[in-house]
């Protein structure tokens, strides 16, 4: 794929978010990588959805050195370059702070798997991350955000769960393309409100039965089926 052709997929992809109703003004961003060059394209820092054109979007290196483009990188641009070099199997991420998502990630509560909705798109809880050290936020904190995410995956999939939440930020997703690492945030996003809105209706409501989940769950994806379908 070309710079020019990579770099059209990733724009298309983050003006989702917008008509998703994901994000606002100029939060959020999505990227893409192409492995063979070694390379990822993303949003600009700081630019409205209206606003934005293809050109807009910046090449970077795997090691966060801009390859092509005038315009800064996102802000969030290391974190997604550490997904891509810890999960090998993703191709785009998508970062947004969608209302009902974010909400789960202030309190710091990973979302539990409380209906069949969710079983279909991932294979247990919607995991929230550790909270941030004083050191790791003094530090390289968009890296040292990656790193969290990437250490509650250790003993985990990424394929199984495409789909995380920052404590006390918002959430990050994947996929086999920055298209379908939105499909994730918007599924994501649908996921979040109805489990807010059941605990509202029930505090006490139980996750759903292992075998329930496993069954929507597997006849969806099969074991080793990436990511299923995107549309
Ligand atoms: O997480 C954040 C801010 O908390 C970012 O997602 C901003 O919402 C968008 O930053 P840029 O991509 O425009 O630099």
């Amino acid at each position: 794929m070309s710079y020019k052709e990579l770099k059209r997929e990733v724009f298309e992809a983050n003006l989702e978010l917008q008509r998703r109703n994901l994000v606002i003004y100029t939060f959020g961003n999505v990227s893409q990588v192409d492995r063979d060059k070694g390379v990822v394209a993303i949003k600009p820092s700081g630019v409205s959805y209206d606003d934005m054109k293809p050109e807009d979007i910046v090449i970077v290196d795997l090691d966060n050195t801009i390859v092509e483009g005038t315009m800064r990188p996102s802000s969030d641009t290391k974190t997604h370059t550490h997904l891509y070099r810890a999960f090998e199997s993703i191709g785009g991420v998508t970062h947004t702070h969608s209302t009902y998502a974010t909400a789960w990630a202030q309190a710091k509560q990973s979302i539990p798997c409380l209906g069949t909705t969710h079983a279909d798109y991932v294979h247990g809880e919607i995991t929230c991350t550790r909270e941030l050290t004083d050191e790791q936020v003094n530090g390289d904190y968009e890296e040292e955000t990656g790193v969290q995410i990437t250490d509650a995956y250790v003993d985990r999939d990424p394929k199984a769960a495409p789909m995380v939440i920052v404590a006390g930020h918002a959430p990050f997703t994947w996929g086999k393309d920055a298209a379908q690492s939105v499909y994730h945030a918007a599924l994501l996003e649908e996921i979040a409100r109805m489990a807010y809105l059941t605990r509202t209706l029930d505090p006490n409501t139980a996750p759903l039965k292992q075998a329930v989940l496993d069954k929507h769950y597997l006849r969806k994806h099969g074991k080793d089926a990436y990511y299923g379908q995107s549309k």
